[in-house]
């Protein structure tokens, strides 16, 4: 046979049901902060993408290519950098990188065919 609690059963069910609610308070906290850092996240591309659209409308004025692979491989390194210091797998820092350059590069290609 098991060991069994020694806490009567509605006891037993009380205190689970505490556990419950501290788990919950704690799931919406942390989810509190997942939602601020979203909006930031979020509010920071923003930022970044009129930038690059800047970038785009002066590469294409002056004839420019719309990616710049140099660069890129600066800042990929620069990056995987910052992101080794700050315990976020530089694998994924890159890919994320990637993944918005490859966007303007997009934006690049659209301005200097307009
Ligand atoms: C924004 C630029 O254009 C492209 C996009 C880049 C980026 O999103 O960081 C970097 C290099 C270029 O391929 C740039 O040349 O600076």
């Amino acid at each position: 046979m098991t060991d069994q609690p020694t806490q009567p059963a509605n006891s037993a069910a009380a205190s689970l049901e505490a556990i419950d609610e501290a788990v919950r308070a704690e799931l919406t906290s942390l989810r509190e902060s997942i939602d601020n850092i979203d909006a930031a996240v979020v509010h920071m591309l923003a930022e970044r993408f009129k930038a690059t659209q800047r970038v785009g409308r002066l590469k294409a004025e002056h004839k420019l290519p719309p990616a710049d692979p140099e660069r890129e491989r600066d800042q990929i390194t620069r990056l995987r950098a910052l992101a080794a210091g700050a315990h976020l797998d530089p694998v994924f820092a890159e890919k994320f990188l990637n993944f918005i350059i490859a966007e303007v590069i997009r934006h690049h290609e659209a301005i200097a065919r307009a």
